[in-house]
């Protein structure tokens, strides 16, 4: 049985919008899987629908079933009790994850308190392991610290070390590097990989790169205009025969190449692509 097995999942906004069409995927325990498209295509809301987290007037319809357990029918407080038990969540900017009035201490500390009833000294130990394991060197002093303090990439290894800390057997990772500098995000991937492998648990890794996907990734779903339209072993994307990936592929920003990416789907590409992919030309 799969961690996660989602399928017919639609996603709809308030005014009856599509945002999500009959998504199919799954997520095999110890797995890492990637979900690459263009900036809309649906992937973020596809990580909000597993995670229960879909904003206000958004709704989703179908099945999200984890180790066989239908989610989408929980109550609000059961969602959050799952979430809690299983999930940890890294977004994309550290800083909206946090509390800028409330130290690095109290926000790794905070849900093991308040959801597994720790005391506040287990829950320090715990929180110095955590630090030490995604690479902090003075845990003592880091944790009484503000998030201004730190930068991008410290915080962003703190927010990785609370999500790691309920010890969740999912990690839902949306372009968790996307906000860093060049030269931390290699160090975050790297960090994010490590974790996961060596905990055995799996892994949705949502990006833009998709040279990132095919080299962090065991399997790779590829969204266009809220569908999956292809999916491929990672090792194998460079192959794909879908006109969209192919697309995709062509348009990498390369050393010769470089500037603003995708910009080689041209409009007449795109028709083609939407007439293979929604059947008939533009929605
Ligand atoms: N609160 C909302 N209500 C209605 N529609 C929304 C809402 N938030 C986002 N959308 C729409 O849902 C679609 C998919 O958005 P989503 O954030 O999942 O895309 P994405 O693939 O993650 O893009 P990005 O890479 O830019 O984050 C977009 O067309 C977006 O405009």
């Amino acid at each position: 049985m799969s961690l996660i097995d989602i399928s017919n999942l639609n996603v709809t906004a308030s005014d009856g919008t599509e945002i999500v069409t009959n998504g199919g995927m799954r997520i095999d325990h110890g797995e890492i899987v990637g979900v690459i498209g263009e900036s809309g295509s649906g992937k973020s809301m596809t990580l909000k629908a597993i995670a229960g987290l879909l904003p206000g007037g958004v709704r989703a319809r179908g099945s999200i079933r984890y180790e066989g357990e239908e989610l989408t029918t929980l109550s609000r407080a059961k969602y959050r009790a799952f979430r809690d038990r299983e999930l940890g969540i890294v977004y994309q900017d550290p800083r909206a994850s946090v509390n800028p009035v409330h130290t690095l201490g109290d926000f790794l500390t905070e849900s093991l308190r308040v959801n597994r009833r720790m005391s506040r000294a287990e829950a320090r130990e715990r929180a110095f392991a955590a630090c030490r394991e995604v690479g902090l060197s003075d845990p003592e002093q880091q944790l009484r610290a503000y998030p201004y303090q730190f930068s991008g990439g410290m915080l962003q290894r703190v927010v990785i070390a609370a999500a790691l800390i309920t010890e969740p057997r999912l990690i839902l990772a949306d372009e968790p590097t996307t906000a860093l500098d060049v030269t931390r995000q290699a160090e975050v991937v790297a960090l994010l990989r490590d974790q996961v492998r060596s905990r055995g648990i799996g892994m949705m890794f949502i990006t833009h790169d998709l040279e990132l996907a095919a080299a962090l990734c065991d399997r790779v779903y590829v969204m266009y205009r809220g569908r999956i339209v292809d999916e491929s072993p990672a090792e194998r994307l460079d192959e794909s025969t879908h006109l969209y990936t192919r697309a995709l592929l062509k348009a990498r920003p390369t050393l010769e190449r470089s500037g603003n990416r995708l910009t080689t789907i041209t409009e007449d590409l795109r028709m083609r692509i939407d007439e293979e992919v929604l059947g008939n030309g533009a929605r």
